[in-house]
């Protein structure tokens, strides 16, 4: 049963672009609180569905809540709530930040007592109070995607959205930006896209995987790998004949798969990733193996995570070959709506 209230339900949401299934009957929902990442190969419809639950793009047909409340019912209610950093942020690059913030503040109808407050709250979040006098076309990309948090969350929005917040950022500027979305977490419903595996992975409480307009995999990473992933992966240092390791691991498991094995470091160990198929931990079972043998010398053994690499790749593998079969199945005739996109909804107002 639902404990926690939803701040974000999407059903079956469909967006056409002429003949293009951008969104392909998409529902997901958002517990207040959480931060969920789209994660999604290139046109597979993450910025679109993001362009949707802000109001910027009207679907198709289907149904985007925020708060309860449909994006297209009333397009001002949702506007106070969201704060949205598009992808490759357009920011007027002649304006000081705090310049640029207070003229945002203004649109966003924050009460004018409150202003300077909110302002100084989001420099301080986002760690900008040093350059809020500098002009926003000389500071770098890292600072520019600050100042672009800094305005999605100047209203103190229920929902943060964000599209590829890190993308073209340092190592180091990735941290500080995903730092500064951890510590949204509980405070307010974000979504951010990326293509950087690791980094919605480190971020994320939920992950929503999308391709082809589909939502192929769904989840926290652990259910995510629990779904997708059908082997586990050990890594083991040991000394010793190839041979006698070969025979060692064979009578552990009859699927076990030796992956590789480095070259032998300065002492004669050489490590080997070993993957199993199945739930089960064999831990127990490979060290004795190696230990029982006295012509090999273990000297660690660990089981690894599947990165989310192999998830993701799982996920949109799976969803490419229902494509595939689709087509390959009879096409009934078109329907009168693919022939036009449906117009449900007016375009709403101006950006938040
Ligand atoms: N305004 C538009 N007119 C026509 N087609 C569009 C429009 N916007 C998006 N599309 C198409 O819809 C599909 C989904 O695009 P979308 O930008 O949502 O993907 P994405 O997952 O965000 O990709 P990326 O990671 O490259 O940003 C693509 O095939 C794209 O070409």
């Amino acid at each position: 049963m639902d404990s926690k209230p939803h701040t974000i339900e999407v059903e079956k949401l469909h967006k056409r672009f002429g003949k293009i299934n951008a969104v392909d009957g998409i529902s997901f929902k958002v517990e207040k609180g959480q931060i969920v990442g789209f994660l999604g190969p290139n046109g597979a419809g993450k910025s679109t569905t993001m362009r949707i639950l802000t109001g910027y793009n009207r679907a198709s047909s289907g149904t985007a809540k925020i708060c309860g409340v449909p994006v297209t019912a009333d397009p001002h209610f949702i506007k106070r709530r969201i704060g949205y950093m598009p992808e490759n942020n357009p920011l007027p690059l002649e304006l000081r930040v705090r310049e640029y913030l207070k003229y945002r503040a203004k649109i966003k109808e924050i009460p004018f007592s409150q202003r300077r407050r909110a302002i100084d709250t989001a420099l301080e979040r986002c760690d900008l109070l040093r350059a809020q006098d500098r002009i926003i076309g000389k500071l770098s990309k890292g600072f520019r995607q600050r100042v672009g948090i800094a305005d999605a969350i100047l209203a103190n929005p229920e929902v943060i959205i964000m599209d590829e917040p890190t993308i073209g950022l340092d190592p180091h500027q990735v941290i500080l930006i995903r730092d500064l979305i951890a510590s949204l977490r509980g405070r307010m419903t974000v979504i951010i896209s990326s293509h950087i595996l690791p980094e919605i992975e480190m971020t994320c409480d939920q992950i929503v995987i999308i391709n082809h307009g589909k939502i192929v995999g769904q989840g926290s990473p652990a259910e995510l790998r629990d779904t997708f992933i059908d082997h586990t992966t050990y890594e083991v240092e040991v000394h010793g004949p190839a041979k006698e390791l070969e025979a060692a691991l064979a009578s552990v498991a009859p699927e076990l798969k030796v992956e590789r094995t480095s070259e032998r470091d300065a002492d004669g160990f050489a490590t080997v990733e070993i993957q199993i198929k199945g739930k089960h931990d064999y831990r127990e079972e490979l060290f004795q193996a190696l230990a029982e043998n006295p012509d090999l010398r273990p000297r660690s053994l660990r089981s690894k995570m599947a990165p989310l690499e192999d998830v993701f790749l799982a996920a949109t593998r799976r969803s490419w070959e229902t494509v595939d079969e689709e087509l390959a199945a009879p096409q009934p005739a078109p329907q009168e709506d693919e022939k036009e996109p449906v117009t449900q909804n007016p375009e709403p107002g101006t950006k938040s």
